[in-house]
C-alpha cells in the first residue's frame, strides 16, 4: 500500500543571528509513522518542530506538509495538526472545561461539541471530578494530560509532541504509549522529541537523529542497531554524538560542588 506522504523537508536551513542552527535538513515522513526525533540539547529539534507549525519564520528551503508548500500563506494545513508543546502557558484562571473549550473551539469545533467531547477524553484520564476546577490547582502530570487532550481533540492527522510524557506516571505513560500505537494504527502521523531514550526505543518506529541542525541517522531502532556496535539507543544516541566524558564531567561537577562546601 503507498502511504501518503506527510511532511516533507528538503534542505532546511535556519540561522538565528549569526547561529546557524539548522545546516540543511532532509526528510520525509509517511502516514502513520511514529517518528522519534532526538538529539542533543540545543541540536535544533524544537526549531524545526516550531517552522513546520508556522511559528518561527525567515527558514530557507522548502517544507511540505500534506503536500502543500507552507508559507504560501494558506494556513488551512494547520487544523489538521495537533502540537504539545514541552512548555505551555496553561490559562491557569482557567477551568479545564474553559480551557479545552476555548482550544477546541480555535481547531473549528462547535462549543458543545468540544465540550462533551473533552469531559469525554477528561474521564477517561479519570480527571472527570476535576473538570471544573482551575488549571492552577491541577498537578504537573494532570497538566499535562489537559494538553495532550487539547492536542487531539479536533481528531488531526499528524501530531507534534514535545516530551509526550513529562510529569506522567508509570501507568499514565502505558496509557499515552498505547494512544500513539492505536492512532497510528488508524493512519495518524506523530512526530515526537523526547530525551527518554528507553521511550523512543519502544514507540517509536522511525527514529532520526539530529546533531547540530543536520540528520545524522534515520531509521527503526533495529536498524539503527545494525549500524552501531551498541545495543540500547542510549548508547547508540552516546556513540553517534561521540560523547563517552560522561564520569569525568560528573567528577570535575562534584569536585567543584564539595570545594565550595569545604569554604563554607
Ligand atoms: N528564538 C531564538 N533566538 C535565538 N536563538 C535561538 C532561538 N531559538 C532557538 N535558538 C537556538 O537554536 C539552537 C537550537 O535550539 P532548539 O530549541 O531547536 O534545540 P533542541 O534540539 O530542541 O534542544 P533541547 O533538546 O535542549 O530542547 C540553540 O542554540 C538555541 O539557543
Amino acid at each position: 500500500m503507498n502511504k501518503e506522504k506527510v511532511l516533507s523537508l528538503q534542505d532546511v536551513k535556519m540561522r538565528f543571528g549569526p547561529k546557524q542552527v539548522l545546516n540543511g535538513v532532509n526528510l520525509e515522513v509517511f502516514q502513520g509513522q511514529i517518528i522519534g526525533y532526538i538529539g542533543p540539547n540545543g541540536a535544533g529539534k524544537s526549531t524545526t518542530v516550531k517552522i513546520m507549525l508556522g511559528l518561527i519564520e525567515g527558514y530557507e528551503g522548502k517544507i511540505e506538509i500534506f503536500g502543500e508548500e507552507i508559507g504560501n500563506g494558506d494556513v488551512s494545513y494547520k487544523r489538521k495538526i495537533g502540537y504539545v508543546p514541552e512548555t505551555a502557558e496553561l490559562y491557569d484562571n482557567l477551568t479545564a472545561c474553559e480551557y479545552l473549550t476555548f482550544t477546541g473551539e480555535l481547531y473549528g469545533l462547535h462549543r458543545k461539541e468540544a465540550e462533551s467531547k473533552a469531559f469525554q477524553l477528561m474521564k477517561e484520564f479519570g480527571l472527570e471530578s476535576v473538570f471544573y476546577q482551575r488549571l492552577s490547582s491541577f498537578s504537573k502530570g494532570m497538566r499535562q494530560k489537559v494538553l495532550i487532550i487539547s492536542s487531539l481533540l479536533h481528531d488531526p492527522e499528524l501530531l507534534f509532541l514535545d516530551e509526550p510524557l513529562s510529569g506522567l506516571d508509570a501507568n499514565s505513560v502505558m496509557v499515552i504509549k498505547e494512544i500513539l500505537d492505536q492512532l497510528a494504527a488508524r493512519g495518524k502521523t506523530i512526530f515526537y522529541s523526547s530525551h527518554i531514550m528507553d521511550v523512543v526505543e519502544k514507540i517509536s518506529n522511525r527514529i532520526i537523529l539530529l546533531v547540530d541542525g543536520r540528520v545524522v541517522a534515520d531509521g527503526s531502532f533495529s536498524e539503527l542497531q545494525a549500524q552501531s556496535t551498541e545495543g540500547t539507543l542510549e548508547g547508540i544516541f552516546n556513540q553517534i554524538t561521540g560523547f563517552s566524558e560522561h564520569k569525568e564531567i560528573a567528577e570535575k561537577f562534584v569536585e567543584i560542588v564539595s570545594e565550595a562546601n569545604a569554604h563554607a
